[in-house]
């Protein structure tokens, strides 16, 4: 019988998460059933939206959501042979069951020398979400200037470098100097940090006197409402998240943006990536033709050890991560 260690929200979160929030448990695992596989996490990805969705998704004393790399060590689904890799949405567990019907495969293919946890970033959700934002949903043409904050993260350091593949000026923000040097060496045009600028709206300026065609909104709050003063006419603003708000304990109250709305003739359209997954494959497969090409770089903050995954979540909400945040287990 297998024993599983799995991370539990003891108690919701108020503010930023604490570590006194979670507890660690251990799930003792049925046999296998025909049909089912017993699978083990290899990579785990903490993400931002696991903030919002723990409040409306989850009550206290469930497994934390999430998805993993996981490694088939046991098969009773001839689907799914032993040794194989898949994404999965099983949570922060060890190991768990699944009856092979949620799993998405790596392909055999993976070529041996990209890490099997990019299947979590820029291969992954977020990957996809820089990719379908971006052509889908900001709808980028060549010669634009494209606007991108959380720029050095997982998704928003995809969306610059596609950007840039797509023949647009590509400003982004980030929030330490070495995040910002980080921008500049994978391809942005401009790049500020926006902890240290005097102000943001000259920052934007400067960046961009003509203003912004597109806006890849990661962060909303303040920033997204100074940003769109910056939109150029007709401008497309492409809500992906609002990572400035989700740890508020009270909502916080922005200008209202009706009038450059109006003024300005802007598009602003909320998106989810899972709106996609018809598309994934096609998705995956342009994102990784440019990784290998070494047109689109990746950087993983890998922190390790099953026991340190809310320090890796916390961490990545306090913006201590360049590029994707995943445990390594
Ligand atoms: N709509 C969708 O389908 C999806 C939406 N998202 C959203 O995209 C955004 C980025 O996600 P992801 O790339 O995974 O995360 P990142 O890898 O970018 O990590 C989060 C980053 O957000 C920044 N951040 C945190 N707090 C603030 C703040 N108060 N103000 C400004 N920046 C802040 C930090 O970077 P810094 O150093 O720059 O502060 C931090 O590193 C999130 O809002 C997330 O919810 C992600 C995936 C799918
Ligand atoms: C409850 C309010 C939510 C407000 C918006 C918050 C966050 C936006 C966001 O970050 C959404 C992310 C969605 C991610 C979905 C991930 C998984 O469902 C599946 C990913 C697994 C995979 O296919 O790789």
């Amino acid at each position: 019988m297998v024993t599983a260690k799995v991370w539990v929200l003891k108690k919701h979160f108020e503010g930023f998460p604490k570590t006194s929030d979670f507890e660690m448990k251990q799930v003792a695992l049925a046999n296998l059933k025909d049909g089912e596989l017993l699978l083990e996490s290899v990579f785990l990805s903490v993400d931002p939206y696991m903030r919002p969705y723990s409040k409306r998704d989850m009550k206290e004393g469930d497994v934390m959501i999430g998805t993993q790399v996981a490694r088939v060590v046991e098969s009773k689904n001839p689907a799914f042979a032993v040794g194989a890799f898949v994404v999965a949405d099983g949570g922060w567990r060890t190991h768990f069951i699944s009856d092979g019907k949620d799993l998405n495969p790596l392909p055999p293919s993976w070529p041996e020398s990209l890490p099997r946890s990019l299947a979590l970033g820029t291969l992954g959700m977020p990957g996809l979400t820089a990719y379908f934002g971006l052509f889908d949903v900001c709808k980028m043409k060549p010669g634009e200037t494209v606007l991108v904050n959380a720029a050095a993260g997982a998704v928003g350091s995809v969306v610059g470098q596609l950007a840039k593949i797509g023949g647009c000026k590509v400003v982004g923000c980030a929030g330490s100097d070495s995040k910002v040097a980080y921008l500049k060496k994978i391809g942005f045009d401009e790049a500020f940090n926006y902890r240290t600028v005097t102000s943001l709206d000259e920052a934007l300026r400067k960046a961009s006197p003509h203003g912004y065609d597109c806006f890849f909104d990661n962060v909303g709050g303040e920033f997204a409402s100074i940003a769109i003063n910056h939109m150029k006419k007709y401008g497309r603003i492409a809500v992906c998240g609002a990572i400035s708000q989700y740890n508020d304990t009270v909502p916080q109250k922005g200008p209202y943006i009706q009038i450059p709305m109006i003024f300005k003739e802007l598009s602003m359209k909320g998106f989810i990536v899972t709106s996609w997954n018809n598309g994934r494959e096609e998705g995956v497969k342009a994102l990784l033709k440019w990784v290998l090409e070494g047109k689109l770089k990746y950087h993983e903050q890998v922190t390790e050890g099953f026991e340190n995954m809310p320090a890796a979540f916390i961490g990545m909400l306090k913006g201590e991560n360049l590029g994707k945040a995943i445990v390594k287990v």
